[in-house]
Order: structure tokens, then C-alpha cells, then sequence
């Protein structure tokens, strides 16, 4: 249990954590390029290992440095020995799912049920009760239009996907649940002997992600074109091996940016890229927009103290859009902003660790946030802080969800009392010392067994 207690001000330098949708997507391509790959700074977090192990057990060769991952492929995959166990990881669930489908078995081992009309190998992908509940459906689906066959029930994990050669040349998928779908599609598709297409339905939702795997296999030498809402396929390209450098978290990062400026505090977090891909950069604009005082330098960003004792943040209204990650942490700062913060086009933000609309509404009411759930996001009402309103200490539940400690988090040091947030071993899952970083700068936090 973490125990988090008021903090007045916070100041000093924090580096952001290395981007876990970068290096999933890094240490993946790794393990699809036949030669040897270094993945330098990547996140060393529990989702991030989990591509890591599942790429090994896929044939991958790894060394681990500490400041550098050393992937060596043969650039094809090897059916597996045993059931893949992704963990806790939707993005590693979901881009596994297409590729695993193109694993070759190792010619000299002949399975017994392998007749002549099966000579199809399976790989089965599991995880944690979180990521048996994350909908699969529309991949599945996509996936059978290109002849791969997964079987699972109720469109969930455990997943049993048949190799198969990719037929077809044309993909039809809903936009709007999540872009891992498709970002998966698109590192499967090269593999195909005829140009392909992926021909999005309806509204695309998290799409800054798809730029962040067209960034990633470009650097693997796999290109990707987007023509108008749908993306185009060249045949036949191989990934090449590389050596890929990756970049600050945004989302990590919110944390740190939302904390600095509710506390009204000095601090500069360095290792954030001013031109990165990432949607969830948006936390600047959001910040700023509420009233913010902050430089945005080439890799770093300053967050400074108003030197206005009646500093105060103003609610605004949010599309979530492109920035599902950003919602508890812009829910905390909506409690403390004047007048309404409304959150919208956040559906898709329930179909993650856990439902993180339920969970912040439920959570933060706890604390005495006025806070209203709406099919679509929230609606936040700011706390009379002149009039001395402010949240109060509570025992918080986190739904085994990494976004909702570091959120919750915030809001304690800003509580009045102490705030007890039960299952605080998930931040591990994408920023493993979140813990040790805020409190080097000056976080009044402690972990209690
Ligand atoms: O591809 C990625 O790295 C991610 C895509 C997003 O999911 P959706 O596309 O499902 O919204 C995001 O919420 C997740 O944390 C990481
Ligand atoms: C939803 C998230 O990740 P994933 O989909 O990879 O589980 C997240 O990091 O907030």
C-alpha cells in the first residue's frame, strides 16, 4: 500500500521514463528482422518484458544490459514451446495475435497429429485476468478475412491462433475500439505477397499510436503509406535489424507535468522530445490551456511557479480522442480547477486495465471530488478552494491498473489527510520508480506492507 501524505511544494529534475509504446514496438521489429538489433534506453517495465519474453519464446536470442536490450533473429518466428503468457501487456496481446499467425515450425520436428491436410502449427497467447477481459473481436474477425483463423471463446484471451499463409489483399476494421488492432494488421501485412490495404470503418480513435508504428518500422525498413482513413501495404518488405534509440513517455510524464503545476512548483523534466508522435504530448497543451505556466524546450520541459500567490487553474472542456491515457490524470486536475472540466469521446477508455471512467468517478468521490460519469468521459466540477474545499484522505482501490495509482497519487498530495492506495506494485507495469522519482523531488509518499 502506498501511504500518501499532503505535499506542500515539489522542485528539482526528473527524467521521464523511456516510452513503452516505442519500445513494444522496437523490441517486436527486433525480433522480426533476421540479424542483430540494440533497443537502447528501453522501458524496463512489466509490459515492456512482456514483448521481450514472448519475442524469445518466439526464437529471439536476448542479452540484457542495462542500458541496452541486444536482440539477435533469425527474422522468422519459431512456433513456441509452451503458451504464451503476455501478462498484463493489451499492446503486446494484440500485435502478438497477427504475427504469431506467420510462426514457421522447426522442419525436423514432426508432430504426430500433423497429417496432410494439417499442416497447421498453433500458438496460444494468455495473460492476466485484465487482459482476459480486453475485447478481441474486431481483429479476430479482420484476421479471417486474411484466412487466419484464431479460435478463443467470447472473442477473448486465451487465444489460439493457426499459422497460415496470408491470403487476400484487402482488410476491413472498426476504427473505434482500439488502434492496437490495427497497428498489428500493419506489422503483419509486409508479410504479404500481394500490396495490401487496411480500410478503416467508421470513427479512428487513438491514432497518434498508428503513427508511432509507422514511425517504428520505418526505422525497421518497412513502409507504410496513409491514403485519406486507410492504410497502404507494399508486399513482400522484410524488417531490418537496427539499432533504435527510444524516447521519453508522455503519458509517464503527465504525472509529473500535472503534479508540478497542481502543486504550483519548479520542476524540469528532461527527456521529453518537443516533435515526438506521441498524441499523449497533448499534456502540455492541456496544462497550458488551463492556465499553466511552462517552457517547452528541444528535450525538456520546464514547469514553472506562477510567482502569483492567487494562481489558479481554470476547467476547460477535453477530447480524449487521441489521448484515452491522459483521462485520470486530467481527472485529478479537473478537481482542482475552477468551475467544469468535461471530458468526452473517451469510450474506448473503458475497454482498458480496467474501466477508468467507473474507476476515477469512483475512486475520487471517495475523496469528495465532485465528479460525474458520462457514457462518454466525465464531468468534473472544480472544488471551492477559496472557501477551503479540498479533497480528502481516503483508501483508494486501483483495479490492479498502473494509470489510476499515479493519478491517484496526485491527488493525495494535494488531500487533506493521509491517502492509503492499495496494489501500488502495478506501477511497475510502465514506470517501475515512479515512487523513487517523485519522491527525489520531494513527494511526502511511503510504501507500507
Ligand atoms: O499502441 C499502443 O502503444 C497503445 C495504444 C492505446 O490503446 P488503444 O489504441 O486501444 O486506445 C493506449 O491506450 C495504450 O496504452 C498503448
Ligand atoms: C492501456 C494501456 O496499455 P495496454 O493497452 O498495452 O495494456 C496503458 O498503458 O494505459
Amino acid at each position: 500500500m502506498l501511504l500518501v501524505n499532503p505535499t506542500k511544494k515539489i522542485s528539482g529534475t526528473v527524467y521521464a521514463p523511456p516510452s513503452k509504446s516505442y519500445t513494444h514496438r522496437a523490441v517486436i521489429c527486433a525480433g522480426l528482422s533476421k540479424g542483430t538489433s540494440k533497443i537502447v534506453q528501453p522501458l524496463n517495465s512489466q509490459d515492456c518484458i512482456s514483448s521481450l519474453t514472448s519475442m524469445e519464446a518466439l526464437g529471439s536470442k536476448i542479452d540484457l544490459k542495462s542500458d541496452k536490450w541486444i536482440i539477435e533473429s533469425e527474422g522468422i518466428l519459431k512456433v513456441p514451446k509452451n503458451v504464451i503468457d503476455i501478462g498484463n501487456s493489451g499492446t503486446t496481446l494484440r500485435i502478438l495475435t497477427s504475427l504469431v499467425s506467420q510462426v514457421k515450425s522447426n522442419s525436423n520436428t514432426k508432430t504426430s497429429h500433423n497429417d496432410k491436410n494439417d499442416k497447421k502449427s498453433i500458438v496460444i497467447l494468455n495473460g492476466d485476468n485484465s487482459i482476459r477481459k480486453r475485447p478481441m473481436g474486431p481483429l479476430i474477425d479482420a484476421l479471417s478475412q486474411l484466412n487466419i483463423e484464431v479460435l478463443s471463446n467470447d472473442n477473448k484471451a486465451p487465444l489460439v491462433i493457426k499459422s497460415s499463409e496470408i491470403a487476400g489483399n484487402t482488410v476491413k476494421i472498426r476504427g473505434d475500439m482500439s488502434s492496437q488492432f490495427i497497428s498489428s494488421l500493419m506489422m503483419l501485412l509486409p508479410f504479404n505477397s500481394q500490396d495490401s490495404k487496411i480500410l478503416i470503418e467508421g470513427d479512428l480513435k487513438s491514432e497518434p499510436y498508428l503513427d508511432i508504428t509507422i514511425d517504428v518500422l520505418d526505422k525497421f525498413g518497412v513502409n507504410i503509406k496513409k491514403e485519406n482513413n486507410n492504410y497502404l501495404i507494399d508486399a513482400n518488405q522484410t524488417y531490418k535489424a537496427t539499432d533504435y534509440i527510444v524516447e521519453g513517455d508522455y503519458s509517464s510524464a503527465s504525472y509529473l507535468i500535472a503534479m508540478g503545476v497542481l502543486l504550483d512548483s519548479d520542476i524540469t523534466i528532461k527527456n521529453l522530445f518537443k516533435h515526438s508522435k506521441q498524441g499523449d504530448k497533448e499534456i502540455l497543451s492541456i496544462v497550458k490551456r488551463m492556465g499553466a505556466n511552462l517552457e517547452v524546450k528541444e528535450d525538456e520541459v520546464i514547469i514553472k511557479n506562477s510567482t502569483n500567490s492567487k494562481f489558479k487553474l481554470k476547467g476547460i472542456d477535453i477530447d480524449v480522442k487521441n489521448t484515452p491515457d491522459l483521462v485520470p490524470t486530467i481527472a485529478v486536475l479537473g478537481c482542482f480547477a475552477e468551475g467544469t472540466t468535461t471530458i468526452y469521446n473517451g469510450e474506448h477508455v473503458r475497454i482498458k486495465e480496467c474501466d477508468r471512467l467507473m474507476a476515477c468517478t469512483k475512486e475520487l468521490t471517495k475523496m469528495g471530488a465532485k465528479i460525474e460519469e458520462k457514457p462518454d468521459g466525465l464531468i468534473i466540477k472544480g472544488l471551492d478552494l477559496e472557501n477551503g474545499e479540498t479533497l480528502k484522505g481516503a483508501e483508494l482501490e486501483t483495479y490492479h491498473d498502473h494509470r489510476l495509482i499515479m493519478a491517484f497519487t496526485m491527488a493525495g498530495m494535494l488531500a487533506q489527510g493521509q491517502t492509503k492506495i492499495k496494489g501500488e506494485e502495478a506501477v511497475s507495469i510502465s514506470f517501475p520508480n515512479f515512487v523513487d522519482v517523485i519522491k527525489s523531488i520531494g513527494a511526502n509518499i511511503e510504501i507500507f506492507n
